[in-house]
């Protein structure tokens, strides 16, 4: 096999077998999970800038970034084993390398983003938790509100440049730190039992409309994956998605859950989600509310390599001093796993 096929199976991982030469610098490749023939250009690293990162493949075999700028927040659905986990680990692995501010909740006891630990600024692994978790990161937004407006009104005659109304107007030296929140089954945090959960439950929907609603100018992001995320969750679920404008649909097992997701973007992308078939994980159709979507396929990356990568760049975290009370545990690194670790990269041409 050609020198340049060998790069390209090294960079596309096992999603792009090589099929042929057909001239210097252009392969033809089968894109599994998409069973396409595309010809390709020789690749090269995809480089976002901030909060601009490769997450997966398109079918035209163009990267697919996930751009906090442009779309601040996100909804990640999918039926069980359909990709969702590996989607947002291929996120956290690439955003764990930029100065960015990483938090989780996931009650699912954190067995999703327990091994993201030592990138993670701060993480909740139960609804209680998450309920402590959250009103301090809806503080940190009004403090940075505060930040925002002081800078405004910092002297008379300030130069208009200098009037900003969001935390990337402010001078470098004064801007925080960029915060992605990842809800892993955004479910659990809606379900109740009691009465008293049902209150805890209602504040913290609210919170989490709110920083959705107000984080962007903030620097605050949500990413926010669930399987399904509908009315019947309960109160202020359908607001709350309104607010998640990004959507990446999984696999899904009824054309309700593809609506969900995808219903107020373009009615063909829930049929393309709907389409989706099991013995494909990691195929998903994403999308935004300007209307637009493609379907994508994430790259495989183990959780060890994922795990190493975070490990590799926590030194990197900022820090938010409000966040140090929800510091997770982080276990010694499991010996022999200490040292580089090659991972598969979305790449374009
Ligand atoms: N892009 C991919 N390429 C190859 N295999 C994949 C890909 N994405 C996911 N898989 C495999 O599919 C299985 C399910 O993936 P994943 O755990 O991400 O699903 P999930 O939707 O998060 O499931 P659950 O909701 O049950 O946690 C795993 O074995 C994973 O290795």
């Amino acid at each position: 096999m050609a020198a340049s096929a060998e790069r390209l199976r090294h960079a596309w991982g096992v999603h792009a077998v090589y099929v042929r030469d057909i001239k210097p610098g252009v392969v033809e490749l089968r894109l599994v999970g998409f069973d396409v023939l595309r010809k390709v250009r020789m690749p090269r690293r995809v480089d976002g800038g901030l909060l601009r990162v490769p997450v997966a493949l398109r079918e035209d075999a163009t990267a697919f970034l996930r751009d906090y700028r442009a779309v601040p927040h996100e909804l990640v659905l999918g039926a069980t084993l359909s990709g969702k986990s590996m989607y947002l680990r291929n996120l956290l692995t690439e955003l764990a390398a930029q100065p960015v501010v990483l938090v989780g909740i996931d009650c699912k006891r954190g067995v999703e983003l327990s091994p993201f630990a030592a990138r993670l600024s701060a993480l909740a692994t139960d609804p209680e938790q998450a309920a402590e978790l959250l009103p301090v990161l809806v503080k940190e937004m009004e403090d940075r509100y505060d930040l925002i407006k002081t800078r405004q009104g910092i002297t008379p005659g300030t130069p208009d440049e200098l009037i900003t109304s969001d935390v990337w107007g402010l001078p470098e030296s004064e801007r925080p730190a960029p915060i992605v929140l990842f809800i892993d089954e955004v479910a659990e945090l809606f379900l109740v039992a009691t009465r008293k959960e049902e209150e805890r439950r209602d504040e913290m929907v609210t919170q989490l409309i709110r920083l959705a609603q107000l984080g962007r100018a903030a620097g605050i992001y949500l990413e926010v994956c669930g399987q399904r995320f509908g009315a019947e969750l309960g109160k202020g679920a359908t607001m709350l998605r309104a607010q998640l404008t990004g959507r990446v649909c999984h696999r899904v097992n009824d054309e309700a859950s593809a609506k969900m997701a995808l219903g107020d973007i373009a009615p063909e992308a829930a049929l393309a989600a709907c389409a989706i078939a099991a013995e494909s994980p990691g195929l998903a159709v994403a999308g935004d509310t300007s209307g637009g979507w493609s379907r994508i396929r994430t790259p495989y990356l183990s959780l060890a390599d994922a795990a190493a990568a975070c490990r590799r760049t926590a030194h990197i975290a900022p820090d938010v001093a409000a966040l140090k009370p929800f510091r997770p545990y982080v276990p010694p690194a499991p010996a022999g796993l200490s040292g580089p670790v090659a991972t598969t990269k979305p790449v374009t041409e």
